[in-house]
């Protein structure tokens, strides 16, 4: 077991500021696997409770003295460029993280990437980053999706604050007239002349044909875990939610919220909202009740395109995110399925929420939380050549990962494969594989 630290004594004068804390704190000269690990976190939830009960990990003595830090976003925005980072301190979040996670952001990315796949490889290649919904940002591109707005009378948009979450700022229109008074807003100058920029909005087309399940929506909820980007190596987590809304889905009612948008924080508020019922299903059921419905091709094709969203997304930052190996970034994608089955990127989460809706929910996020310490190996316990480490699996490690099972069956067709087949393959081998678990 872990011995006490031997301290040399960390400089814990808090009112100096944050780099010169960072900078005159010496790291006990023990090892660290000699010594108990230090977390830090400014969360009180999950996380916390994990933490605390994590065999041979206690809370950090100091602001400063920790091995471990699951911070929060807007300590890494006051901090990060002025701390220096120890060798072995782990710290939640890339410090421009926002490249994937702000609405609009994302998708300027996404869009970047396709353009330079259909320059390297045709447009047949780039329709593999065609899984999210038409998408511009205002007020910067409004006179674009205005003509595109004309080209498609009828259709329903959504707007979305870039940087909001829990549903704040969100609606739907089916008239420019309904964003007269967002526009107003936005761009009238204020009456004392302050020129505050505006608010960013993405104005997305809206999935009038979501996949219904008893007649309500719901989206999905991913976890993926990014440990680098460069060379890119991410893990995949088996578990996840579906999280219902609590109507039933119709198009006559587009301003109510509890129909239309999916989140916890939104459907909880709902007057007939069930704490004990929740509106969440595992993605096991999800999965089960699917394959029930449509058979195991179907949605293998399904979890295949899923697989794609995911790696996409995460390639297209991949030059722009600036990696660092001290960081790790463990994401909630959102993800919608229409009618065809056909699932849609709504949105990427850094800090996809870790508070419990239930106990179903806290079991799964402890479970979750602590795999990723078990990923992240700060006790060096794993040799390095893992695949699956709890729920997580390999998913890409600067490559698709395939586990043995599936390289014995897929050798012969390993050889010298092209960027897309070999994605194609990786990613339907491990939906397979994925499928053939819940199947057991
Ligand atoms: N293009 C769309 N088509 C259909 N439904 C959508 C679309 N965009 C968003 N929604 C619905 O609105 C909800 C909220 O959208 P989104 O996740 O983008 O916003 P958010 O406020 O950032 O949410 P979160 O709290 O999950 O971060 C989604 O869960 C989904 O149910």
């Amino acid at each position: 077991m872990f011995a006490k630290p031997t301290t040399n004594g960390p400089v814990t004068n808090t009112k100096l500021p944050g780099y010169m804390i960072s900078r005159g704190y010496q790291r006990p000269k023990a090892h660290i696997s000699d010594r108990e690990i230090y977390f830090r976190t400014s969360l009180q939830n999950t996380i916390l409770d994990v933490l605390k009960s994590r065999p041979g990990w206690q809370e950090a003595p100091s602001e400063t003295e920790w091995d471990f830090f699951w911070c929060d976003r807007e300590w890494l925005h006051q901090n990060y460029d002025t701390t220096f980072l120890q060798e072995n301190q782990k710290i939640l979040h890339f410090r421009n993280y926002y490249e994937l996670t702000r609405k609009n952001l994302m998708v300027k990315n996404i869009k970047r990437l396709k353009r330079q796949t259909e320059r390297e490889f045709g447009k047949l290649e780039g329709q593999s980053f065609d899984f999210y919904p038409t998408t511009y940002e205002l007020p910067s591109e409004y006179h674009i999706f205005v003509e595109e707005f004309k080209k498609n009378p009828g259709i329903i948009w959504i707007m979305k604050p870039a940087a909001k979450s829990q549903g704040h700022g969100i609606f739907l229109f089916r008239k420019l007239k309904d964003i007269t008074n967002w526009k107003k807003g936005d761009y009238q100058p204020l009456a004392d002349q302050t020129k505050e920029a505006p608010e960013l909005y993405v104005v997305q087309r809206y999935i009038s044909n979501p996949y219904l399940i008893g007649g309500r929506k719901f989206d999905l909820r991913v976890y993926v875990l990014v440990v680098s980007y460069n060379p890119l190596k991410a893990w995949l987590y088996r578990e996840g939610f579906a999280r219902f809304s609590n109507s039933k889905f119709s198009l006559d009612s587009i301003e109510d919220a509890y129909i239309h948008l999916t989140n916890v924080a939104v459907q909880k508020t709902a007057p007939d909202y069930d704490p004990e019922k929740g509106c969440k299903w595992s993605l096991q059921r999800l999965r089960n009740y699917l394959i029930a419905k449509h058979g195991i091709e179907v949605v293998q094709k399904t979890y295949k395109d899923i697989d794609n969203i995911i790696i996409r997304s995460l390639q297209s930052v991949q030059k722009t995110i600036i990696n660092d190996k001290h960081c790790f970034e463990m994401y909630g994608f959102d993800v919608i399925l229409d009618s065809n089955l056909k699932p849609w990127l709504i949105e990427i989460n850094a800090s996809p929420s870790l508070t419990a809706s239930g106990k179903e929910d806290y079991i799964l996020k402890c479970g979750l939380l602590n795999d990723v310490l078990n990923v992240l190996d700060l006790e060096h316990k794993l040799t390095g050549n893992e695949k699956r480490v709890g729920g997580w699996d390999l998913m890409w490690d600067d490559g698709p990962v395939l586990n043995d099972d599936q390289l014995d069956s897929q050798q012969s067709i390993l050889t010298l494969p092209t960027p897309n087949t070999f994605l194609g393959l990786f990613i339907s081998s491990h939906i397979c594989w994925s499928l053939l678990e819940v199947a057991k």
